[in-house]
């Protein structure tokens, strides 16, 4: 066939001159699957060099040479769906869309971002004239563009210069800018550029946490264990930073002192308060800080397992001269001996997905030196998935060649990931645990709808999110709609699928999530049920698995 001979040729050139990227044109009088084919055979076979395939944003009638079926028109995203399926999730293969004047639907558009776009097209066609003559772009397109910028999505323009610069006039930096510029002998499609540039340099700039954490974005990490392993200083060091955590922590516990001892009382009663998992203290001093500031008297024990943290932990009550108040206990709490019962305990042993990090364990053990009216912060701890596209991140746990790093959960800084239904509740926890059953085993069975305006949509996995009630109305927590504002102790986490799933409009999609416990772990296993059932991941903890 000429035009893969034509193909070929253009991408060994592309790789002699050591190109990072090579643009594939939309076929011409071919199919999808040929095309795709031909595109596969030269993926099988290259270096580091990646094929971007180009997509019109929106099909019209004029570009629908790519047509899956050749007849009817299709939505741009399900030619591409079907493109990469085809080319088995190749992670060379990424897309350049082209941007005309129509936009989709804001919700169809989303779905752009969890895919590999690496560049945006922008056709000078797509641009307005502003009243001086010059490009400029309507809101909609500037959103887009924010979007793209966001992404890090490489702009090209592209096309002939059809908005032509007002006679005696610099240019268009100078008019949005003023800035001066030397105008001699400028590209032609150059005040399109600068438009481009003068939206940037509009953006809002990132906040200081977002900048801080840019390097971690939507890269997988192992979730922490502290039950099984003793977590180091530098982690310490990171939980420490986050203030707003320790505020709600210290207004937690302000309620419940007050709630405990009534206003007559408190320069008599004294609470017996514990911090189970204490770490290197932060909690011990928003105890204290708590006391100081609603008048109530405290006696704080201190329970940490950690021997390392231990020694820090002595260094500062020492330092603070919090002997008299603090005693420090070097144990597990599910197997110290307390010689009296507590009126509070404090803790904070959440993951991500609030238990994974085995709360509900450890304070079903903590719980035997609570007093039965005794208070519990945190009193309850919720998780949350939500199904996302994610295709970075798929192809991340793909490159592993494995089945083990498809069936374990990652903590991850989610960022091009498109979440495609709002979050469901999973599993609940509550404290102390006055169920009879005992057993911290859970199933969840949940159902998806998605917006009917996304179009068909590609789940890589899902998205994990926690929400922790510490006392009463006082909260902490990560799932998007409630996240708690300027507090970074924890990302999202990540359900990966072995084989991602397609979700066409009106057809939902049903989700199963079980936690398991055995004498020694607890883990999770999860599927997809509808529309087409995946395997059950992670059977019997083979992969994955949180010690106890
Ligand atoms: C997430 S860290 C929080 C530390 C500290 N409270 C803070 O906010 O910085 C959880 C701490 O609980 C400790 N821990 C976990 N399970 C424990 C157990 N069963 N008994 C005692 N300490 C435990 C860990 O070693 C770790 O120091």
């Amino acid at each position: 066939m000429d035009s893969e001979i034509t193909l070929k040729q253009e991408i060994a050139w592309a790789s002699h001159l050591s190109l990072q990227a090579c643009l594939l044109p939309a076929p011409k009088g071919t199919s999808c699957a040929n095309y795709a084919r031909c595109v596969n055979q030269i993926l099988l076979g290259l270096n580091n060099m990646k094929l971007w395939l180009r997509i019109p944003l929106l099909k019209t009638d004029d570009n629908d040479s790519m047509d899956v079926n050749s007849i009817h028109p299709v939505d741009s995203w399900e030619l591409w769906n079907s493109f990469r399926m085809l080319c088995e999730h190749h992670s060379q293969l990424s897309i350049a869309l082209d941007i005309l004047s129509s936009i989709p639907p804001a919700n169809s558009l989303g779905r752009w971002f969890g895919e590999s776009v690496r560049a945006a097209i922008m056709d000078t066609d797509s641009f307005l004239t502003n009243a001086r003559g010059y490009p400029c772009l309507s809101k909609r397109h500037q959103n887009l563009v924010a979007g793209f910028f966001n992404h890090s999505i490489q702009i090209v323009v592209s096309g002939k210069p059809v908005n032509g610069l007002p006679k005696g006039s610099t240019d268009l930096a100078a008019d949005h800018n003023d800035r001066n510029f030397d105008a001699v002998q400028r590209h032609p499609l150059r005040p399109y550029l600068d438009y481009i540039g003068y939206l940037y340099q509009k953006m809002d700039p990132l906040p200081e946490q977002e900048r801080f954490e840019l390097g971690y974005r939507d890269f997988l990490q192992s979730p922490l264990q502290p039950l099984m392993d003793n977590l180091e200083a530098q982690t310490y060091e990171t939980f420490e930073k986050d203030a707003v955590k320790y505020i709600q922590y210290q207004r937690a516990i302000c309620k419940a002192l007050q709630d405990r001892v009534p206003e007559e009382k408190a320069s008599t009663l004294t609470i017996v308060l514990m911090v189970v998992g204490a770490g290197r203290g932060p909690l011990v001093r928003a105890s204290l800080q708590a006391a100081e500031e609603t008048g109530r008297k405290l006696k704080i024990y201190a329970v940490e397992k950690n021997p390392n943290a231990i020694v820090t932990l002595h260094s500062l009550v020492k330092l603070e001269g919090w002997e008299d108040t603090v005693t420090i206990i070097s144990s597990d709490m599910r197997h110290w001996d307390a010689s009296e019962k507590a009126d509070i305990l404090v803790s904070e042993l959440l993951g991500s997905f609030g238990d994974n990090e085995l709360s509900p364990e450890c304070l079903d053990g903590a719980q035997r030196f609570l007093k039965d009216d005794g208070i519990s912060i945190p009193s309850s701890y919720t998780s949350f998935v939500q199904p996302v596209t994610a295709s970075k991140l798929y192809n991340d746990v793909k490159s592993h060649k494995d089945l083990v790093h498809f069936e374990t959960a990652y903590v991850v800084k989610l960022h091009n990931v498109v979440r495609l239904a709002a979050s469901q509740p999973v599993f609940t926890f509550t404290h102390p645990n006055k169920s009879s059953k005992g057993s911290n085993q859970r199933h969840k069975k949940l159902r998806f709808e998605i917006p009917s305006d996304t179009g068909s949509a590609m789940v890589h996995g899902f998205a994990g999110y926690f929400d922790a009630t510490l006392y009463k109305d006082v909260y902490l927590g990560i799932e998007p709609s409630t996240a708690t504002p300027n507090m970074f102790s924890w990302f999202a986490i990540f359900f990966p699928l072995r084989t991602p799933v397609i979700v066409h409009p009106g057809s939902a999609l049903e989700v199963h999530f079980w936690r398991c416990c055995g004498p020694t772990k607890v883990w999770y296993e999860w599927c997809v049920a509808s529309p087409c059932p995946s395997p059950i991941h992670n059977s019997n903890g083979r992969s994955y698995w949180v010690g106890l």
